[in-house]
């Protein structure tokens, strides 16, 4: 199967061409954080997402959690993607979907321990479309939810894997030379990667090039 590429922390419009060039089948855009590297101001994300051609997906990673604030985010950004990377209350996907039926919906699971098996199945029950895979860390006082360039426990991610009834990506300190590994341990549906493919914090081609090649 033919690994999907999600390249995240798109920063401009040249980025996201050059990520495109590259072979990305999605980019992200990650809106305001408690913590991160990556995050962009929502007229520059929405300017990106105008300049996407299809079938190039865009996912707004957003750290809201209330469905009217998640809904006026993405209807600010207009991306066909929400990647809610902190949890969310039960029900909070139906309302999304009742508000905004066309925009597809990647629950965020923050890989610790075993626990999180549970977590990622509870998501898919809600009607996730999507389970993404991620290395942060929401009980610290200062959340963080992802862009950490760390791995997490890969065995725990390969059971999420090969319980989910959706497609799974993964990220957390993805980079050319662990990518091939990477897909071995978990054999998941795609990769999503931002701090491996960045030399001081901007989108490097020759480790974009490594990494599509390691992959495919
Ligand atoms: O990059 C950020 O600033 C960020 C902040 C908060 C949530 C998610 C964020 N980025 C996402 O984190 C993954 C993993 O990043 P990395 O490859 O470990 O650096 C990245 O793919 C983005 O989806």
């Amino acid at each position: 199967m033919r690994i999907r590429v999600k390249v995240c922390c798109i920063s401009s419009v040249e980025e996201a061409r050059m990520a495109i060039r590259a072979g990305a089948d999605a980019l992200g855009l990650v809106g305001p954080m408690p913590s991160g590297p990556g995050v962009v101001a929502d007229d520059l994300a929405a300017a990106i997402v105008r300049s996407v051609p299809p079938p190039i997906a865009t996912f707004m990673l957003t750290s809201e959690t209330s469905a009217d604030e998640i809904v006026a985010h993405q209807q600010r950004v207009g991306a066909n993607t929400i990647q809610l990377v902190d949890a969310v209350p039960a029900g909070t996907y139906a309302q999304i979907r009742a508000a905004l039926p066309a925009v597809k919906i990647v629950q965020v699971i923050h890989v610790v321990d075993e626990r999180n098996l549970a977590e990622a199945l509870q998501a898919v029950a809600e009607g996730a479309d999507a389970l993404l895979l991620d290395s942060g860390n929401p009980t610290l006082v200062i959340k963080e939810l992802g862009g950490t360039g760390r791995v997490h426990n890969w065995q725990i991610s390969r059971q999420i894997v090969d319980a989910s009834t959706v497609p799974v990506f993964l990220a957390g300190g993805l980079r050319p030379d662990n990518a091939r590994e990477a897909i071995q341990t978990v054999v998941p549906f795609g990769l999503d990667i931002c701090s491996g493919v960045r030399t001081n914090g901007h989108l490097d081609p020759d480790k974009l090039r490594a990494f599509l090649e390691a992959v495919r």
